[in-house]
């Protein structure tokens, strides 16, 4: 069932990008949803959006990382600007003329889908309440809206960059047979202990914060800022790299009034902007999915059908490059059909964001190779 209107209360971090988009789609489930941990949510709320050659052209599904939800794109050119502008468009690398795109915002997110924002059934948010979860959840939830959407039409392509190329592995693990080839950008198979160790710091930061009350801060109008801030501080480090911070900031002061350095004040002005984009307590239920995730545990010989393309970035300092190639390689020993491909790129993590020309080289490459691979 199809619906509109956003039935849940709209909370201060949704508003900064004009959520709910004028173009977003919601779909409602009321069957129960068991998740890996054994809770079960009674039912869920997915949000998501469409563009393109709807019902048409093949299907692309693009999974989003960490911090964003299912606006990838504009519709018009009076809509709000999406997180891959660039590369998703008209005459884009993913051609509209040509596919249907269709996003969705994770089960536990921020914008729009199920998440410990959402009601409860005593009807106060669930708050810390929120059961945990993992990226197989995820891609559960994502195929109940990929099926409502697609039906058995066209077998799609899917694509994520970070967290988002994390749940591309575990939805093709969990549903082999449903996809034409998945595209991971900078996503390892299983999280580090170093990129652990930001997220650690990040949750820490916001559990210690006085306002985070066990997680049920929604209805106090008292958010943990401070903490989500510093969260995103840390974390904004890991997506960059020392090549990109030296080009950036170098060691200038802001300005000579204020002793503080450019570098300083960048960290400080991300914390603030993801407060008032991102909730806490999703940050807290998807890193600790990220952090569990391991496509080891699960029986690795399911992807063979599947090709498997891996994007490893030169600059890249939360997954190096050696890992992500590494991690190729280990899929590729398990007799999986992985082809390697490198974005040489200065900007560390997020390179896949404002690297445009790199990375629509990559995405061009692949489409064209797939379509190719379709019609043999
Ligand atoms: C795949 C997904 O779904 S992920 C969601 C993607 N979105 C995000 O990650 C949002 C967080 N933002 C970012 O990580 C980055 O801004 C990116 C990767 C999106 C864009 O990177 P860039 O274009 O290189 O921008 P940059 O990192 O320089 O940041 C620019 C912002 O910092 C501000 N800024 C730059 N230098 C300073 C400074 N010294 N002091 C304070 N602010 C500064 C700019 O004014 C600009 O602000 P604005 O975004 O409000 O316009
Ligand atoms: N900067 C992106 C990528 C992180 O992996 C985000 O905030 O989601």
């Amino acid at each position: 069932m199809k619906m509109t209107k956003y039935p849940y209360p709209i909370w201060p971090w949704q508003l900064s990008q004009g959520f709910p988009w004028p173009r977003l789609q919601f779909l409602r489930t009321s069957d129960p949803f068991r998740l890996d941990s054994g809770d079960v949510l009674p039912e869920l709320l997915i949000a998501y959006e469409e563009w393109g050659q709807i019902g048409k052209g093949t299907p692309i599904i693009i999974f989003h990382a960490l911090t964003g939800d299912s606006h990838v794109t504009r519709h018009t050119y009076q809509d709000s600007a999406g997180w891959w502008d660039n590369l998703v468009g008209f005459g884009k690398p993913i051609d509209l003329h040509q596919y249907h795109v269709i996003s969705l915002n994770v089960l536990g997110g921020a914008m729009g889908s199920t998440g410990p924002h959402s009601p409860a059934e005593d009807g106060h948010p669930y708050g810390g309440r929120f059961p945990k979860l993992s990226l197989f959840d995820m891609a559960r939830a994502a195929k109940i809206l990929i099926d409502a959407v697609l039906g058995d039409r066209d077998k799609p392509l899917v694509i994520g960059g970070s967290m988002g190329g994390m749940m591309a592995y575990a939805y093709a693990m969990l549903y082999p047979e449903t996809l034409r080839g998945i595209l991971t950008i900078g996503s390892p198979i299983w999280h580090s202990p170093w990129a652990i160790a930001f997220h650690t710091v990040g949750r820490q930061a916001i559990m210690s914060d006085p306002y985070f009350n066990g997680g049920n801060y929604y209805l106090t109008g008292a958010y943990p800022s401070q903490g989500l801030a510093l969260a995103r501080m840390a974390d904004m480090i890991s997506y960059q790299s020392p090549k990109s911070m030296e080009t950036k900031f170098g060691r200038l002061y802001q300005t000579p009034e204020r002793d503080e350095f450019q570098i300083t004040s960048y960290l400080r002005y991300q914390g603030q902007k993801l407060v008032r984009r991102f909730d806490a307590n999703t940050y807290i239920r998807i890193t600790e999915a990220m952090d569990r995730f391991d496509l080891r545990e699960g029986d690795l010989s399911k992807l063979r059908n599947v090709p498997v393309w891996m994007v490893g970035i030169t600059s890249d300092q939360l997954y190096p490059y050696d890992e992500i190639r590494q991690h190729a390689n280990i899929l590729r020993d398990a007799g999986i059909n992985v082809r390697f491909e490198t974005l040489h790129s200065p900007w560390g993590h997020d390179s896949f964001l404002v690297d445009i020309v790199p990375m629509g080289k990559i995405l061009r490459r692949f489409l064209q190779v797939m379509s190719h691979a379709m019609v043999n």
